[in-house]
């Protein structure tokens, strides 16, 4: 039987009639054969890096099914005890970035009160992970599940739902910072658009929709100048990708609600700080710096205006996701189909009171008892904007809505929750 060698370049030497031309015969089929081992060679490289591509992406998608952090009756059975209510007409919550700032504290205080309340979070690295998986301990201490996932994972969302029948999302995972959309703007893309449309779709689509109250953003005033900033002012002028794919998320949210009948309630988050807080955020990364010795830098406004925020304790901002919910109709739909209008409410989450971004400091000084280096510098061109103040009557009126804690009392005791979390090492971890 011929080799394959030699059915690819037969070298049956009857088949050249000029004996004459035998050693140039020879010579060439020396370089044919040579020709001919070289192809083979190259034709078994290539299969081999082949075969090497194919086992890779098997041992990825292995490693992915095998490191898989769902699935499985164990699993299934944790979700189930997460979800479990404990007071009469309790909810069960799936809470979206509960490993987050605001998604921790709210996770608590839902299962504190009774409700059941299973967590989601992707554990991204946008700050240290580290501090997401403390706050996941600590709920995980109040039998609270962070499952770790990302909201863009269909199949994860649809099988929480088909385990549970959650009565409300509360949804807070999100690429959050507002200058940081210059550095990475797909992930605002990913997280907030993206993301977001993942999660409407499943509720939609479920039999009985959730009520939904989800995590806009002061930002969507963007450069509006009538102060204060009230739920009915423009908000179609945003200074920041981040600013615009919140406003977006404003949008997607009613064209659900419009056509679905899902019930959706908007929460325009004003700077919000407190223990367990995001490394990102001024207040915190100040902190770090000046217990560092490290000079701080701080943005000023035209004319050297100080900029100022309406820094809202995140207790407060607990007490108004907790009245949102609680005064949240249901949705009308349901298998995504809607079955009449439903409710869809936007609210400012404010303190009312703005203070200047060196005032803040000054108050970080004197709880902290070192002076910082400060560096002024005028604002760059990064998407910020002077001042936030938000007007809160709907929110008060709605469900009582009430900040009580002030800057001076909020940054103590933000103080005291980081001095308790990092120790002598000031965050340097
Ligand atoms: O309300 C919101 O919707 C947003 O609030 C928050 O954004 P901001 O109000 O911009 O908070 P934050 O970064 O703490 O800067 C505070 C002030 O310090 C100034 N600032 C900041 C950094 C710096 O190095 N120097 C400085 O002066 C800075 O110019 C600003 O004046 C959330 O991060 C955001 O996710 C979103 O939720």
């Amino acid at each position: 039987m011929p080799s394959l060698e030699e059915e690819l370049f037969p070298s049956t030497p009857g088949k050249f009639k000029d004996k004459g031309s035998l050693s140039m015969n020879r010579q060439f089929h020396r370089c044919f054969a040579s020709t001919s081992t070289m192809f083979l060679w190259a034709l078994f490289l290539i299969a081999l890096t082949a075969s090497y591509l194919s086992f890779q992406s098997f041992m990825d998608s292995g490693t992915r099914y095998f490191s898989s952090t769902w699935g499985g009756l164990h699993w299934e059975k944790q979700v189930r005890n997460s979800a479990q209510i404990h007071r009469k007409n309790g909810f069960s919550v799936l809470v979206t970035g509960a490993a987050g700032f605001v998604g921790s504290h709210v996770s608590l205080a839902l299962k504190k009160r009774g409700d059941g309340v299973v967590g989601l979070d992707n554990f991204n690295s946008y700050y240290d992970p580290s501090l997401k998986k403390a706050r996941k301990s600590l709920l995980s201490s109040h039998n609270i599940l962070i499952v770790e996932g990302d909201l863009n994972d269909a199949r994860l969302l649809g099988k929480l739902f088909d385990i549970v029948q959650f009565t409300h999302v509360m949804h807070l995972a999100a690429q959050a910072g507002v200058r940081y959309a210059m550095e990475n703007p797909h992930s605002y893309v990913h997280s907030n658009i993206a993301g977001l449309v993942t999660l409407l779709e499943i509720c939609k689509n479920a039999d009985r929709q959730p009520a939904i109250v989800w995590a806009s953003s002061s930002s969507v005033y963007g450069l509006n100048e009538e102060v204060p900033f009230s739920e009915s002012d423009r908000t179609d002028r945003p200074a920041s990708l981040y600013a615009a794919t919140k406003k977006a998320g404003e949008s997607i949210t009613h064209t659900y609600n419009h056509i679905y009948g899902l019930s959706i309630t908007g929460l325009r988050f004003f700077t919000v700080y407190g223990p367990w807080g995001r490394p990102d955020m001024a207040y915190f990364s100040f902190t770090k710096s000046i217990l560092q010795g490290k000079p701080i830098t701080i943005y000023r406004g035209k004319n050297r205006v100080d900029l100022a925020r309406d820094f809202t304790y995140i207790d407060d901002v607990v007490k108004g996701c907790i009245g949102s919910l609680d005064t949240a109709k249901k949705s009308t739909g349901s298998g995504g189909k809607k079955r009449g209008p439903a409710q869809y409410r936007i609210f400012n989450l404010g303190n009312t009171s703005p203070v200047t971004v060196p005032m803040m400091v000054g108050m970080l000084e004197r709880h902290l008892k070192v002076k910082a280096k400060k560096h002024f510098v005028e604002m760059p061109g990064n998407g910020d904007v002077p001042f936030t103040h938000a007007n809160i009557s709907l929110a008060r009126k709605e469900f009582g809505y009430k900040p009580t804690t002030d800057l001076q009392t909020g940054l103590k005791k933000f103080v005291k929750w980081y001095l308790a979390y990092y120790g002598d090492n000031h965050g340097k971890l």
